[in-house]
């Protein structure tokens, strides 16, 4: 199951393990005894070919694939651990993401670092999830089948790992019965569930529900607000109303 054939090569994943994220779950109890599992697998820096991977680093961007079968981790759905990006040096915005669907369901839980915005985007295959700069990311998998999703993001900065640790994980962990508040945030704001970006919403960035993300490396150009958002606030006004 670990390796990845893609573009005629074989890659191994990073490995997520149970014993990475013990204290980020909702079910303390459970995490502390469970003994230790894989939880997901994340295939960086993926290209289909040499030329593809100059246009990558050419563009300072990185493609990865990643996936989490389904599993529950006692009361909560398998996740991501989470994390932040840090700001664009010289500027005041934090580098967003794009994510992509390939296969099963995800949810993306959104906050800004105060969570006085905490939003929950629905994706099935083919939907594109933009992060915008200033908000956080978690991925769960609510589903009873594996899901695969894919990313571009800027390859010359490291995740910020420590605010989504200090407070045990994101404002809400879902369960069985739904988002259940982290009790370690005094009062963030509750949880708005948002549709999918529309087609409108995904030419803005010059992306398709019916193309696969992976294309736009056809015209790397356009990904540049992923390197340089600063250059591009406009495109992501509104996108998480
Ligand atoms: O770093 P976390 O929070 O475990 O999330 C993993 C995800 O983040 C990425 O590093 C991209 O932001 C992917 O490779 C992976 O999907």
């Amino acid at each position: 199951m670990q390796t990845l054939e893609i573009g005629g090569r074989r890659w191994e994943p990073d490995i997520r393990r149970l014993s990475d994220m013990r204290e980020l779950l909702c079910d303390t109890e459970w995490a502390s005894s469970a003994d230790d599992i894989d939880l997901y697998y994340m295939y960086r820096d993926l290209y289909l070919s040499r030329a593809d991977q100059n246009t990558l680093i050419e563009h300072d961007l990185r493609y990865d694939i990643t996936i989490i079968p389904p599993r529950m981790l006692g009361r909560e759905y398998v996740k991501t651990a989470g994390h932040y990006h840090p700001k664009v040096p010289g500027t005041d915005v934090t580098y967003p993401e794009v994510y992509e669907v390939l296969e099963g369901e995800a949810l993306y839980l959104l906050q800004n670092e105060d969570a006085s915005s905490v939003v929950c985007i629905v994706a099935s295959e083919g939907d594109k999830i933009v992060i915008p700069p200033g908000y956080g990311h978690i991925t769960i998998n609510r589903s009873n089948r594996r899901l695969k999703m894919s990313n571009f993001v800027c390859r010359s900065f490291s995740s910020i790992y420590g605010p989504y640790r200090d407070l045990r994980g994101g404002a809400y962990y879902y369960t069985k019965e739904g988002f259940v508040k982290n009790p370690r945030y005094r009062d963030p704001a509750p949880v708005r569930w948002l549709e999918a970006p529309d087609e409108a919403l995904l030419r803005r960035f010059g992306l398709s529900r019916s193309r696969e993300m992976y294309s736009s490396l056809k015209n790397p150009i356009g990904l540049e607000f992923l390197t340089r958002p600063q250059d591009h606030l406009s495109l992501f006004e509104n996108i998480l109303e």
